[in-house]
């Protein structure tokens, strides 16, 4: 038992407690934090502790000098500590990302003293609370990343609705790409978008099978947009993010009051809504078995008969379906029925990994940067012939979705405008990205061209080797800037064959 001895030295008044208290959690903090710093009243810094001294490096400081005296958002990029002086509220935990690291920091007011603690703001603390935040909060930063990705996608596909109906007053369920907006020239890209040219002239139902990310959605809108249908509505359902229990009610509605809870004027399902347009099922790998024969049945004879209804109602809609998942296996494990799976292969398409069209990944790169500035309101990064190869050489598991995350990444944690090698592999190893895809044998971006599928290069040589040609004439004119004399330079070709090759039409890839 503790007993209490009369000459442990605590001070017998309120004032000495509470000093000795906060002398205490001042240290008890500076020894199991990471780091911490103090500014004053202007935002200068004051004073560091050992532990902070080892960002220094990291942040570009060799001595304490250059960072000690100097104001808080002139030596730490992203710092928030400025808010803190002015509003005098503490910031309990916050992620602070810049170019030393994502950290996991709290930021506290220091107030003069007074009775009641409410002084004027004299300064404040910062506490770095762990370095490496992405790994010690990794899961919960992941959680938040899909979270993010999420919204993202569900604001652009609003804005993109608002500003068709703003425009032409036309219904909100139309397709919202056309292959246009499909970004590949590779041999892999143009071969997937001529088969979906000619889907869109058929009616038939179209299987798109493909990797997550390379693009099988867009292509359905593309399809649609195509088609003779394309006045009609698009309507897509995610069978994977719809729970078993309210599939069959999605796709083919139901009758007042069929079960416990319905509405109770009944409802009118997916393949009713597609009517007249295209219906897209997307991850069709997840139906569950017990639902398959109605939608066989469905797709057979163009009727549908709601939950609870015995009346068949007629729909007329072209089906689209896509998978990420081997429909064969499971077809062969008994998970799929073979009957649809016949019904629903009519014209299937395979939509190529980005792996196997790595010379698209600079065009994707340029657009996606694009995009994203334009959504920060910052300028579009400028990544240099290195960055780009070491990005054509990833293994994308999670294809354009992985890709223009990455360059989601680089914009949040790096400063740089000018994006080189180092700095993509700063960022990917950051990220953990660098564990889950292990880069593949580094290609030079002209030769990354070469790692597309084998079966690419047994076509007729003179077209690869016009097809090689205009990628090099391209990227000279684009690292000159346009300048011909200098291209043809960096091409070891005079200026009269250059033009005569650009004449031909060699260049005519990208512009
Ligand atoms: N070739 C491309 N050009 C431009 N954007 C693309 C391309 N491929 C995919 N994207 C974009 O990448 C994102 C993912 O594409 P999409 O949703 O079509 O892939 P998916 O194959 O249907 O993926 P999942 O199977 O995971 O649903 C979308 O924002 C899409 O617009």
């Amino acid at each position: 038992m503790a007993i209490v001895s009369p000459s442990a030295a605590l001070p017998l008044d309120a004032k000495g407690i509470l000093g000795l208290a906060a002398r205490s959690m001042f240290q008890l903090f500076s020894s199991i934090s990471q780091g911490m710093f103090l500014i004053d009243r202007t935002g200068r810094i004051v004073w560091i502790n050992e532990g902070y001294r080892r960002f220094l490096p990291a942040l570009g400081f060799e001595r304490v000098e250059q960072f000690v005296g100097h104001m808080v958002e002139d030596v730490i990029p992203n710092t928030q500590m400025r808010r803190v002086l002015e509003t005098g509220e503490p910031v309990l935990v916050d992620l602070l990302t810049n170019k030393a690291g994502t950290f996991a920091v709290s930021r506290l007011p220091l107030r003069e003293e007074s009775a009641q603690g409410d002084g004027p703001v004299i300064g404040a603390i910062g506490i770095v609370l762990f370095d490496h935040a992405q790994t010690a909060l990794q899961p919960l930063m992941a959680k938040f990343a899909l979270l993010q990705r999420d919204l993202d996608e569900a604001r652009r596909e609003l804005a993109s609705q608002r500003g068709r109906v703003a425009r032409s007053g036309e219904a909100p369920r139309q397709a919202k790409h056309s292959f246009a907006s499909f970004i590949g020239a590779s041999a892999a890209a143009v071969e997937v978008k001529r088969q979906a040219r000619r889907a869109a002239q058929s009616s038939s139902p179209v299987l798109l099978l493909g990797e997550t990310g390379t693009g099988k959605e867009l292509l359905a809108h593309a399809i649609h947009g195509a088609s003779a249908r394309s006045a009609g509505p698009f309507v897509s359902v995610n069978i994977a993010a719809v729970p078993d229990t309210l599939l069959e009610a999605e796709f083919f509605g139901f009758a007042p009051g069929a079960f416990t809870g319905a509405d109770r004027r009944g409802r009118e399902g997916k393949f009713k809504f597609a009517d007249g347009g295209t219906l897209f099922l997307d991850e069709i790998g997840d139906m569950p078995l017990t639902l398959q024969a109605k939608l066989l049945r469905a797709l057979q004879e163009g009727e549908i008969e709601p939950l609870g209804s015995n009346q068949l109602v007629r729909f007329d809609a072209r089906v689209i379906a896509a998978t990420s998942r081997d429909l064969p296996e499971l077809v062969r494990q008994g998970r799929f029925r073979e009957d649809l799976y016949y019904r629903l292969n009519v014209l299937p398409i395979r939509v190529p990994p980005l792996r196997e069209r790595r010379s698209d990944i600079p065009a994707l790169v340029e657009a996606f940067g694009d995009d994203i500035a334009q959504r920060s309101g910052e300028a579009p990064p400028e990544l240099t012939a290195d960055a780009l190869a070491l990005l054509a050489a990833q293994h994308w598991r999670g294809n354009t979705r992985e890709l223009r995350n990455v360059l989601e990444q680089i914009g949040m944690r790096s400063d740089m405008q000018r994006i080189d090698g180092e700095e993509i592999k700063r960022v990917l190893a950051e990220t953990g990205l660098e564990k889950i895809a292990a880069p593949e044998p580094v290609a030079a971006l002209a030769g990354a061209a070469a790692s597309d599928d084998d079966a690419l290069l047994l076509r007729p040589l003179a077209a690869q080797i016009a097809e090689l040609e205009a990628r090099a004439i391209d990227a000279a004119m684009a690292s000159t800037g346009g300048n011909k004399l200098a291209a043809s330079r960096l091409l070891g070709i005079s200026r009269a064959t250059l033009y005569d090759r650009m004449a031909d039409g060699a260049g005519a890839l990208r512009r």
